[in-house]
């Protein structure tokens, strides 16, 4: 994996960091490593997440869902953290086990999904680390309920990723449910790497050994200096730009397999780094599509935007047919995948041309290893990040804030948080 930021220096782009600064900036850096490498030894909380291609126990994740290998699909229960990791790895590698994600409350959704799936060979892996979510313990009630219509003995088909207590664990005990435990100090948006994202990716296949591998890679190369650690630079460069203006990152992988991605990514930047007025906003975007849409206001209007491209280096490519026409000759004899790095690479050459910053990221592929670098890098580029906003990386109170007034409106305890809701101002124009 390599990060080029060079249209990220003030002599190409505004907002943009010169060479001075960046070297200043590389000293803040080796402080915050030196603050990052006490976390990972200690295992603190947070900074646990960074050594999992240590920690992580592949086999016991593949032991332990050994006995739903006979499925035809895996359904994810979960939300946000719980789900996205494990949504990442499954959109971006191929696999013949289906896998579906309930990560919202959606009734039509959900009916629609549960009428569609083999219930009989699908396995239901419900995940939640606090084992407290309501979306995802309601999602879970009803499918359960599915089942047992369907005459499927959900007992048989269900797998448990929880915390050491909460509801959802005391129901994995009581049924006797195969579960896996949620690593210490590894909140849900850092747990892609953990039990929490791979034991969907082990249900369908994925070579979990590599996904590690890959993570373990970009954590050696974890340094003191930016320019020796593309996580890093990543970070540091995204935080630079940020504090000079580009307030908005515009994720934009040129793979259609990366879009889950740049989702899993949007909740790791913003839940870990929206904090005391500070944060960079992550826009989720694709390319080739949305060239045709949102590039406009990427290249020509404020300029409050970075760009993150992300591409594989290699991919299969397709064959576009020669054409009798004339004027679409050239693009016969050429392929797919020709065409969208040519896409790639003009938007590149078109947003520096108008001085607007960008950051291109490269993988090898989208394989289990190329994708377990990506995660960990933007994991550790994130920490970076947050040491040097000086927030606390790991917490989301604001998140709390609003499960609590949701639950105090459902009936669920007693959330003052609730009497918000009562306080609304309204100005309803009809
Ligand atoms: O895994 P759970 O405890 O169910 O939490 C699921 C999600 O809940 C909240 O929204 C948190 O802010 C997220 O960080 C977390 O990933």
């Amino acid at each position: 994996m390599n990060v080029d930021i060079g249209n990220a220096l003030s002599a190409e782009a505004s907002p943009g960091i010169s060479r001075e600064n960046l070297d200043r900036l590389n000293e803040q850096v080796a402080a915050a490593h030196e603050r990052i490498e006490q976390g990972i030894t200690d295992r603190e909380h947070g900074y646990a997440a960074l050594a999992l291609p240590e920690t992580v126990d592949t086999d016991a994740i593949e032991a332990a869902v050994e006995p739903f290998s006979d499925s035809e699909a895996v359904l994810t229960v979960g939300i946000g953290g719980s789900a996205l990791g494990a949504a990442t790895i499954a959109d971006a590698l191929e696999s013949d086990v289906e896998a579906h994600f309930l990560d919202n409350v959606d009734p039509e959704q959900v009916a629609g999904l549960l009428a569609d799936l083999p219930l009989e060979s699908t396995t239901v892996n419900v995940v939640s680390r606090s084992g407290t979510t309501a979306e995802t313990l309601a999602n879970f009630l009803v499918v359960r309920d599915a089942m047992e219509e369907a005459g499927v003995d959900w007992t048989d088909r269900t797998f448990v990723t929880t915390g050491e207590s909460g509801p959802l664990r005391e129901l994995a005990d009581r049924h006797d449910l195969p579960s896996l435990p949620v690593p210490d100090g590894v909140p849900g948006r850092f747990a892609a790497l953990s039990t929490v994202g791979l034991a969907c990716a082990a249900i369908q296949g994925h070579d979990l050994d590599a996904l590690v591998a890959g993570a373990a890679a970009q954590k050696e190369q974890l340094s003191d200096s930016l320019f020796e650690s593309p996580a890093y630079a990543y970070g540091a460069i995204c935080y630079a730009l940020d504090v000079r203006g580009a307030s908005v990152n515009a994720m934009l992988p040129y793979a259609e397999s990366l879009e889950t991605f740049a989702e899993w990514f949007a909740q790791l930047w913003a839940e870990s780094l929206g904090k005391d007025g500070l944060g960079q906003t992550p826009a989720r975007a694709l390319g080739a599509t949305d060239q045709h849409s949102q590039l406009q206001l990427y290249r020509a209007g404020p300029r409050d935007k970075m760009v993150t491209f992300v591409r594989p280096r290699e991919r299969e490519d397709r064959a576009i047919p020669e054409t009798e026409f004339e004027a679409l000759s050239y693009l016969g004899g050429t392929g797919l995948g020709d065409l969208l790095d040519a896409e790639f690479e003009a938007t590149e050459a078109s947003l520096a041309a108008a001085g607007r910053p960008n950051v291109r990221v490269e993988i090898d592929r989208v394989d289990e290893h190329g994708l377990g670098e990506l995660l960990y890098a933007m994991e550790a580029a994130c920490v970076l990040a947050g040491e040097l906003y000086g927030v606390d990386t790991f917490v989301q109170p604001a998140v709390e804030w609003g499960k609590n007034a949701a639950r105090g409106l459902l009936g669920g305890g007693d959330f003052p948080e609730a009497d918000a809701v009562e306080e609304k101002r309204t100005l309803r124009i009809e």
